[in-house]
């Protein structure tokens, strides 16, 4: 447990747009406890209602620095889009249908004789329950059009495989990826059936993940605990600190001179979809558990504070040889915490999945591991690469996922929509053949 700024305050001091609309975000959260460093602790059970509105406009993108939401997907997507134009009514579309159903409101009758104008799973009115939806873009859409190719954010590239992967082609990569979350399962199923419907000429589904972050019990007030992951352990703890705005905005957000200037704002997302093998893991003992972690597994303490809390900081240098924390374990090779240690940081927002029973008979459990970041290089690759070879990768293996670049945000005028930088600067760019 940990002591940090209430959850209004935090998104205060990030400059985040709370939408000015009949809906309050957490009607009932002035309440009960404020919820501390929302960015990445487990959503508290009584704080949160289906009126929460979320607004999807703003410098950012909605989803990234919003409160860590209870349920979330990613769903890739292949386009069809043989101009800028079709690729600019790609993206009018999609912003169209963003905006409605952030907001809420009637879903319009049609005459019986037509398909209803939504799933119904929501019925007749739909509310926000903090439905955001984040757009992100894959290299592969660039690489497939010449008047795209000069404007690929310089790290966007295929994800390749690392040793310990066995990526399943059908569950990697996409032209694009939406990434939807909101406090309720139903809410993003209903947002991406939506999205579905209305674009089918335009979007071909690859592949989709959903899964949960737990709900915890409300917690007095400032007190903050990661969420467990589905190896039993909090998983969050060391994120950055999401009440330091200044240092979230050099983490997460692209300012590089290097990147094409539409890309300002935009962030990179790595998608990882991880299985666990947790019957494996159910037989290991808690000892050797914590060791491959490097924390404990009741409070997420590290092994050299172990009766401390989650938010300790261990410390390596006095503990050279690894005798409290391994020198292999997860947290210690993830982040060393050495002089270079702020040039990696990311920001990890996973949830759990389940998704029923392997052809051999074991639960299909794991992660859907989502990271976002200023740099890939720097973040996400640079920690997989020194976490290869890992005592983890016994029970655990990564099977698809994804590099992607998320949009830099859009709004609110009527005229602006989501990756309308991108396309003002198509054409200026120069052009591939
Ligand atoms: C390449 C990046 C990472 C992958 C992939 C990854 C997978 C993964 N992680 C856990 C569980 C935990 N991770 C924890 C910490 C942690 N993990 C990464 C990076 C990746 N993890 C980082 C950078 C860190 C922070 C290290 C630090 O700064 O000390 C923890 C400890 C709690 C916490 O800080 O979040 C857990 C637990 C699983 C189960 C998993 C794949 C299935
Ligand atoms: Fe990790």
């Amino acid at each position: 447990m940990s002591h940090s700024p209430s959850r209004r305050a935090v998104l205060g001091g990030l400059g985040l747009g709370l939408a000015a609309c009949p809906f309050s975000l957490g009607r009932a959260r002035a309440e009960t406890a404020p919820q501390a460093s929302a960015l990445t602790a487990a959503p508290q059970a009584g704080t949160t209602s289906a009126a929460d509105r979320i607004a999807p406009f703003g410098r950012f993108q909605a989803g990234i620095v919003t409160p860590r939401p209870a349920w979330g997907l990613v769903a890739a997507f292949d386009v069809i889009v043989d101009t800028p134009a079709d690729l600019e009514r790609l993206f009018r579309r999609l912003t169209e249908r963003i905006a409605f159903l952030t907001s809420g409101g009637k879903v319009p009758e049609l005459d019986p004789a037509l398909p209803p104008a939504d799933s119904g799973i929501l019925g007749p009115e739909l509310r926000p329950d903090a439905l955001t939806v984040t757009l992100a873009l894959g290299a592969s859409l660039f690489e497939a059009h010449p008047w795209l190719s000069a404007l690929r954010p310089v790290q966007l590239t295929r994800m390749t495989g690392f040793p310990n992967d066995a990526l399943n082609p059908d569950l990697c990569h996409g032209d694009i990826a939406i990434q939807i979350c909101a406090n309720t399962q139903e809410t993003i199923i209903h947002a991406l059936r939506d999205l579905i419907k209305n674009l089918p000429d335009q979007l071909v589904l690859r592949w989709k993940q959903e899964g949960n972050v737990p709900v915890i019990p409300p917690q007095p007030a400032g007190v903050v605990e990661s969420a467990r992951n589905f190896l039993g352990f909090r998983d969050g703890s060391a994120n950055p600190d999401s009440a330091d705005g200044a240092l979230l905005d050099r983490v997460l957000w692209v300012h590089d001179a290097a990147e094409p200037t539409w890309a300002k704002d935009g962030s990179y997302m790595a998608v990882r979809l991880i299985r666990n093998f947790v019957e494996r893991w159910d037989r290991t003992p808690l000892a050797e558990q914590e060791r491959i972690f490097g924390r404990t597994r009741i409070t997420g303490a590290p092994l050299d504070k172990r009766h401390g809390t989650e938010a300790d900081v261990p410390d390596y240098a006095a503990d050279a040889e690894g005798t409290a924390t391994p020198l292999d374990s997860h947290i210690r090779l993830a982040n060393p915490r050495d002089a270079e240690g702020i040039k990696h940081l990311m920001l990890r927002r996973p949830f759990n999945y389940s998704n029923g029973v392997t052809k051999s008979g074991q639960l299909d459990q794991g992660l859907l591991f989502i990271a976002w970041q200023a740099s890939l290089t720097d973040g996400f690759i640079a920690a997989q690469t020194r976490l290869n070879g890992e005592p983890l990768e016994e029970y655990i293996k990564p099977v698809g996922g994804g590099y992607f670049f998320a949009l830099p945000g859009f709004g609110p005028g009527p005229d602006d929509y989501l990756g309308r930088q991108l396309i003002d600067a198509i054409g200026h760019a120069p052009q591939k053949t």
